[in-house]
């Protein structure tokens, strides 16, 4: 292939010298004056990706839940999946190579991959509301360009909806409408039809307060809103008007400070939820009458969505095999709840959405959702089609009618990754029709007092782990430290394991209180400061 035209452009977007980055968990992410090349290169990527796979490819430029002034990159494969790990690799080696290697390192993964060049490529490509989106999606439609790929640029998008369009166009439209209206009218007409029955039957409004992270998911909430029934009246908070993306607010923050956003004011009993930065995270909370404030996360999210499942395959009389895959920052009260009460089979699986995808494509029915709310449900085809044959052509009323719930519940969930949006209205729904108010649904299970904390170390390689991330198996003696610790705590547990988004070494401890879960997590901080390699102060007790 003639890369020439590869080459001249490099020199636009050039590598900062020394600086070397990984397709990480999340794709690439970093200072958004750093990824000017890395973009780039995607583009570049993202066309090879295509023409390999004779499929529409996505690249997704967003950071997330972090600081504004991040930004990253990731991209989408065919069916709406997160990237081939090969290919991470490749992404890897492509946006740390020198300018004048950029043209092997194509050449070589052409080679590699048995490239297709004569093959037509193309492209979708979406941001989310940061500053420094714009242009540097800019940059990955130069990377298209320069090797003559084809290019949809959405422009604003959630994560989601990218990776939706993405799968809608790979499936000839079977999975829906690559529009931003197709994926509006598809969720809302499942919406409405799931809903009827709860809302027909003359209840009032259901109020929902969604802090948004000030950012895109207000945007496409506000767009979609006016498509809903009006028995849910949404009130949108950290619409990005005023304040900062992510600062104090958003899903991520709530799940780990364990308190409500700023921006956004609670009266007791009232169900609110928040989105993350680029609205493929979501989490629910609510403050008692005594002022208490009440977490529901991700964990509970799944279970909700599992007793519901679980419910409608009883009213359908179908015997899929239902699984939830969950990771190890899943409470220790959910899973027990799930396997004991629910006797639904639980995964552990390692942290970060592909590995949680992968293992729930095992099941009819793999519910799946990290702690911190990023999740969905994926349904097999062929549990796809006994639900739609049976709502079709079903004899008993019924069974047939609730066939078209399921069916209705199907088309709610974005089976391509965990998406806010589409999660909340599956939530909405389950509520509406069980007749749960938010404590209720809270008081399915009590969570164990949990603590999250971060330690900073020279190099956070130098910890590995085993068991789905449950276990550190180097530096040597860490682990046994902290089997010492937990044992001194009752329902303890805890670990550690390298962040694959922050230089950090991320610390989760559980016990049967918070000052324990406190004082645990403050202890395996010092022991991995201790043994990892600690860099700076060391870690301070939770205040
Ligand atoms: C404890 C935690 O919430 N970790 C997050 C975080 O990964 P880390 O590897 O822990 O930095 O970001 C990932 C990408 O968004 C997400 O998949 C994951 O769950
Ligand atoms: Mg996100």
């Amino acid at each position: 292939m003639d890369f020439e035209a590869v080459g001249k452009c490099s020199a636009l977007h050039p590598k900062p010298a020394g600086l070397s980055l990984q397709y990480g968990t999340a794709g690439f992410r970093t200072k958004a004056e750093q990824l000017n090349h890395v973009m780039y290169r995607m583009g570049l990527l993202s066309v090879l990706r295509s023409k390999q796979t004779k499929s529409t490819i996505g690249v997704m430029v967003t950071a997330s839940h972090n600081p504004e002034e991040d930004n990253g990159v990731k991209l989408v494969d065919p069916l709406g999946e997160m990237l081939n790990p090969s290919w991470e690799e490749y992404a890897t080696h492509l946006a740390n190579a020198e300018e004048q290697e950029v043209q092997r390192v194509l050449a070589e993964i052409c080679q590699k991959e048995a490239v297709s060049l004569h093959q037509q490529a193309s492209v979708f490509i979406g941001r989310d509301t940061r500053p420094s989106s714009e242009k540097l999606s800019q940059s990955v439609i130069d990377g298209i360009s320069a090797l003559r790929g084809q290019y949809h640029d959405y422009g604003l998008l959630t994560t989601p909806q990218l990776h939706y369009m993405v799968c809608c166009q790979n499936t000839q439209g079977r999975y829906g409408k690559a529009t931003l209206e197709g994926y509006y009218n598809k969720l809302s007409k499942a919406f409405v039809e799931l809903t009827k029955q709860a809302f027909n039957s003359g209840e009032g409004q259901r109020c929902l307060k969604v802090d948004c992270a000030n950012g895109i998911g207000a945007l496409k909430l506000k767009e979609m809103e006016h498509n809903l029934p009006r028995q849910l009246s949404i009130h949108i908070y950290n619409d990005g008007s005023k304040e900062k993306l992510n600062h104090m607010c958003g899903a991520d923050f709530v799940k780990v400070h364990q308190k409500p956003p700023l921006g956004l004011e609670m009266k007791p009993n009232e169900r609110c939820c928040s989105f993350d930065g680029d609205a493929d995270r979501i989490v629910y909370y609510y403050t008692d009458a005594a002022g208490h404030f009440h977490l529901i996360d991700g964990d509970k999210i799944a279970t909700l969505i599992s007793i519901f499942l679980k419910e409608s395959l009883v009213k359908v009389e179908q015997k899929l095999v239902m699984g939830v895959v969950q990771t190890a920052y899943a409470n220790g009260n959910s899973t027990r709840y799930l396997e004991e009460t629910m006797k639904v089979p639980v995964h552990c699986v390692k942290t970060g959405v592909k590995h949680l995808h992968h293992k729930a494509q095992e099941f009819d029915i793999g519910v799946y959702f990290e702690a911190n709310g990023h999740g969905t449900v994926l349904f097999s085809k062929a549990a796809e089609e006994k639900i739609r044959h049976l709502a079709k052509e079903g004899k008993d009323n019924k069974k047939r009618e609730a066939a078209k719930m399921f069916e209705n519940t199907i088309d709610l969930i974005n089976q391509t990754v965990g998406d806010a949006i589409s999660d909340m209205l599956v939530i909405e729904a389950i509520l509406a029709l069980k007749g749960l108010t938010v404590q209720e649904w809270d008081a399915i299970y009590t969570d164990l007092p949990n603590r999250q904390l971060k330690v900073k170390v020279a190099d956070r390689r130098v910890i590995d782990t085993a068991d789905a991330e449950r276990r550190a198996v180097s530096p040597p003696g860490l682990q046994e430290k902290i089997d010492d610790l937990v044992k001194k705590y009752r329902l303890s547990r805890a670990f550690v394991r390298p962040s694959g988004t922050e230089d950090v070494v991320r610390v989760y401890a559980e016990a049967d209180t918070q000052e324990n879960a406190d004082a645990l997590a403050h202890e395996v901080s010092l022991a991995v400061y201790q043994l990892a390699g600690g860099a700076g102060e060391p870690p301070q007790p939770v205040s």
